[in-house]
């Protein structure tokens, strides 16, 4: 037992030794790219069970985490302090330290470790307070899972007191505690945010957010999401981050200078030149029928610079995005596969920061109305409308479902959120499989339970014009909710396609394919997660009991892919959607296959 023996410490990373052939990591895209653009689970696949909790993925287990960290905290604090100092107890120092950097910093009032226990102790300041705040934020999620997996998990290694072991024992009956697969999972929403949102390195030290300051990453974890980045071969994001942290402890007054001395930055530099030769690599082999090699536009930072040898100090890395759109101008004649695979998230990035695509002309004709709907209780209070897109519509309807409503259906899932699972082309297993590409947290609530405590099929049918009734008219309601740098990549709800369809069971084709999505936002969120639909080049902001609806299915009934939408990626807080599936063959009467021009026309006009 002693500071050695802990990985209190970066990582050792892969990346020197990792070289997987390009052919695997193609393969890897493309079966990728089938499965998110071609399917998602149905309530056909009924609701994935099994008893590990999701720490990433679900609000509610890492609240539960939160509470379990709380609930230690004290006796980990009592041994630091009231016993003598021996070098062995270095892990818990380090553990208080981050406890404290993470957690207290960005308080608006300043208090010490020793006060905070004293006013968690005395009831002033309350459990539930500090889980709600650390669940809406990246980095503090991330730390919190990480200092359970590099330390809490291990206590007994790093302490002989037995008192502190007795609450650890207890604790660790009551709370589930997190894998380094969790770890993983929320480096990877780090990673993910800083592709989307493309905050500086300063930003990431700093913390800041634009919502707070504070609860920045150390020199330390930045090494360790680089060291993750490499991994996962996303190498353009593992350059930015080691030369981010190169820049920073070259700095005349490094802001962490321990970090800095402590880390072998020789040892990040090899690093770096090697990530930089393997991002290379795979460039120089890289063809235009297969999927970029990096998730990231980044890549095409050097082959469009023409640099054969790229010196890493004079890269600009994230600073692309005209090139990008250059290269794609040179690319007219680019496969359907290929557009999917990089316009589309390319665009859909660009809507999740706020860019505004659409001509200021074409946002000037969108209209919001008011609706009776032709039925009573709209009279007293009718609908509002907004209108996102014309042809095809995609329209929000607002305050269509009261706070206490979303509360009850929140309480009716939180035990069973699990990480969402989308159905798998190729493989036989009914589950589906967990994927980057859709990171939220789901559960299915069956229609007779719903009805307990609100009518919300009922009202689905009303605005829809829609049948909703019954295993035939739509699935039941999926519940689903994105923690920090959780996302949904751009794909189709529609089911039937060529790949997924074969793996259907006879009373699912009876059902036909999803005509219309109806999603409700079950909260604000506050900043990120909005709904991007890259074709159209439009995004929609959740806003708290609000609806959006559109239509999957052309009018001939083929699959509509201009409507090919994602869930951006939550920059801070959390976000709840409910989806309603409406099937096509129950609508026969109501909205048929219309071939003839003139009455297509006539399909998309939405019911008022
Ligand atoms: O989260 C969002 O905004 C989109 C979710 C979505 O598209 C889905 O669940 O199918
Ligand atoms: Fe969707």
């Amino acid at each position: 037992m002693g500071a050695e023996e802990t990985d209190y410490k970066s990582n050792p990373s892969r990346c020197n030794t990792l070289s997987l052939h390009w052919g695997v990591i193609s393969i890897y895209f493309i079966v990728s790219f089938v499965v998110i653009f071609l399917s998602q689970v149905t309530g056909a696949f009924q609701p994935y069970s099994h008893t590990d909790p999701d720490f990433a993925a679900s609000i509610h287990h890492l609240k539960l985490l939160v509470l379990a960290e709380l609930n230690l905290l004290p006796s980990i604090f009592y041994v630091a302090n009231k016993e003598p100092y021996r070098e062995n107890d270095e892990p818990i120092k380090l553990y208080l330290d981050d406890f404290t950097s993470s957690n207290l910093k960005s308080l608006k009032a300043k208090i010490s470790l020793e006060q905070f226990i004293f006013l968690l102790n005395s009831s002033y300041i309350k459990e539930d307070i500090v889980a709600n705040d650390v669940v809406k934020h990246p980095f503090k999620s991330y730390r919190t899972i990480r200092r359970f997996v590099r330390f809490i998990g291990k206590l007994p290694e790093f302490t002989e007191n037995e008192d502190l072991i007795r609450v650890w024992n207890h604790t660790r009956k009551l709370y589930k505690f997190p894998k380094e697969s969790d770890l993983n999972a929320s480096m990877e929403s780090i990673i993910r945010l800083r592709q989307v949102y493309r905050f500086s390195i300063n930003d990431i030290l700093e913390g800041n957010l634009e919502m707070e300051i504070g609860s920045g990453l150390s020199i330390r974890h930045m090494v360790e999401i680089a060291d993750h980045s490499c991994n996962l071969q996303l190498y353009s994001h593992a350059i930015d981050l080691y030369y981010g942290v190169m820049t920073k402890c070259s700095e005349s007054q490094p802001r962490s200078f321990q970090d800095c001395s402590l880390l072998d930055l020789a040892n990040i530099a090899v690093k770096l030149n090697d990530v930089i030769k393997k991002h290379d690599n795979l460039l120089v082999e890289w063809n235009d029928d297969l999927a970029p090699p990096d998730s990231s536009p980044h890549v095409f930072d050097d082959i469009l610079d023409n640099i054969t040898s790229p010196k890493f100090l004079s890269r600009k890395p994230l600073q692309i995005d005209h090139k990008m759109d250059e290269l794609l101008k040179t690319k007219s004649e680019l496969s359907q596969l290929y557009k999917d695979m990089i316009v589309s998230p390319f665009l859909y990035e660009k809507l999740c920061r706020g860019e505004q695509l659409r001509d200021k002309a074409v946002i000037a004709s969108l209209k919001c109305y008011y609706s009776h709907k032709s039925h009573p209780i709209y009279t007293i209070g009718p609908l509002k409308f907004e209108v996102h897109s014309e042809s095809p519509p995609i329209i929000q309807i607002y305050d269509i479902i009261s706070d206490a409503e979303i509360s009850q259906l929140q309480h009716e899932v939180q035990e069973e959120m699990r990480q969402s699972r989308t159905a798998s082309a190729e493989g036989d297993d009914d589950l589906g499989i967990t994927s980057r590409y859709r990171t939220s947290a789901n559960a299915w609530i069956e229609d007779a339970d719903i009805s307990k405590f609100t009518y919300l099929n009922e009202r689905i049918a009303r605005i829809t014009g829609l049948n909703t009734t019954g295993y035939f008219s739509s699935e039941i309601v999926q519940i689903a909710a994105y923690n920090p740098g959780n996302h949904y990549t751009p794909h189709s709800d529609a089911i039937f396609e060529d790949e997924i369809i074969k793996r259907l069971p006879e009373s699912e084709l009876q059902r036909g394919d999803r005509i219309m999505t109806f999603m409700l936002y079950l909260s604000h969120v506050e900043k990120g997660g909005g709904t991007g639909f890259p074709t159209l080049k439009t995004v929609i902001h959740p806003v708290k009991g609000s609806a959006v609806m559109w239509f999957n299915l052309n009018p001939d009934g083929t699959v509509n892919y201009n409507v090919l939408h994602g869930g951006c990626p939550v920059l801070y807080g959390t976000k709840w959607i409910a989806n309603k599936w409406i099937r096509s063959n129950d609508q026969m009467f109501i909205k048929r296959c219309l071939n003839k021009r003139e009455e297509r026309e006539h399909y998309w006009e939405m019911p008022n």
